[in-house]
């Protein structure tokens, strides 16, 4: 298969297992965003793929041939790793030209290589510059210019716009997204940021205690949460106790039939977007509740209810704007095919 293959990688160190068992297909020229809170196992699996650590048990496959042990300098990759700071004594140009000198490549080709990079990074012009005189999002761009130098097969970024603030991490974010597009090159970036990973990820892998809980495009994580954790941490969702009832759940006190249980489960927890929270007029669902607040964010109006000593929230635009005040009582339509029953 062309692309990058993982098959069940363990990283221990000592006792302490930071990987476990971890699978995984990047497909060629996709892009995935490893996401996760600090401690996972994020970095410890990108330096396994860079070959910066050897992987206790498990294989690394690119294109198909085996690279498990194959040294960083022999897997034609572009590193932009937060310790793989610019070369602060070299110019923008010289940074971005080094791989190629260290490659015997002639001069020529050096400078047509680094204006052709210059130009992709927004940056033409720039060559003769002295690193120390960029800014923040400039020096950022030369570092993915460096490692674009080469033309590598696999692109790895570990955290590459933490240091921004946060308007131009966003519009780096999009930036990074349409070189890679261009380019078609494999791409995983480490990030610990659920945004980040949802605006330039085909593929989101979460991750928590050293496992992968979800590998799925944004839409899928962000609509179909596998469990409470990768629920939990995209966020802004309701996470509903349920109990099944035989024709489907109860939950917030009503019976919501459909809800499809899985067999044998007798309660659990559901989640629920907000923005497939339905109010209506107090008769006209099974569930009511009253109103705590509202928050108007321009865009979007999030009305928060209590319902059977719980805090639901509901998203609407603006155009579909809930008639409602505080302490007022509502109902709460909730869609069984919005509801998605998660693993523990
Ligand atoms: N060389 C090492 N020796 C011992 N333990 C390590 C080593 N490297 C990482 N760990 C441990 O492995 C776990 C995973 O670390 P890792 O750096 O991969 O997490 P991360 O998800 O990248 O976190 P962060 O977002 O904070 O960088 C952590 O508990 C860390 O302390």
């Amino acid at each position: 298969m062309s692309g990058l293959t993982l098959q069940n990688i363990v990283k221990q160190f000592g006792t302490f297992t930071a990987v476990r068992n971890v699978e995984l297909t990047v497909p060629h020229g996709t892009f995935v965003c490893l996401l996760g809170p600090s401690g996972c196992g994020k970095t410890t699996l990108m330096r396994m793929v860079a070959g910066l650590d050897l992987p206790t048990s498990g294989a690394i496959r690119l294109d198909g041939k085996d690279i498990t042990n194959v040294p960083t300098h022999k897997r034609d990759l572009g590193m932009v790793f937060q310790s793989l700071a610019l070369f602060p004594h070299l110019t923008v140009g010289e940074n971005i030209a080094y791989s190629l000198r260290i490659r015997g490549i002639g001069k020529e080709a050096q400078k047509k290589r680094v204006d052709e990079l210059l130009a992709m990074i927004h940056l033409a012009g720039y060559a003769d510059r002295p690193v120390a005189k960029l800014s923040g999002g400039q020096r950022q761009r030369v570092a993915i210019a460096r490692a674009l130098a080469i033309s590598p097969k696999l692109f790895l970024l570990d955290e590459p716009l933490s240091a921004l603030d946060a308007k131009l991490r966003e519009a780096m974010q999009v930036e990074l997204r349409q070189l890679q597009q261009r380019l078609g090159i494999t791409t995983i970036v480490v990030t610990h940021d659920q945004r980040e990973a949802m605006t330039m990820a085909d593929t989101v892998v979460v991750m928590n205690g050293g496992e992968i809980r979800q590998a799925a495009p944004p839409v899928e994580i962000y609509r179909r949460p596998a469990d409470t954790f990768v629920a939990d941490f995209i966020g802004m969702t309701n996470l509903i106790d349920f109990s099944a009832d035989g024709t489907g759940a109860s939950v917030l006190g009503a019976s919501i039939p459909g809800l499809a249980i899985p067999a044998g489960l007798e309660s659990g927890i559901i989640s629920v977007r907000p923005e497939d929270v339905h109010l209506t007029a107090p008769g006209n669902a099974p569930i009511s509740g009253t109103v705590t607040f509202v928050r108007d964010l321009g865009g979007t109006i999030e009305t928060f209810v209590e319902a059977a000593g719980k805090q639901v929230v509901a998203v609407s635009m603006p155009n579909a704007r809930p008639d409602v005040a505080v302490g007022q009582t509502v109902g709460l339509k909730l869609n069984p095919a919005d509801c998605v029953v998660l693993k523990s």
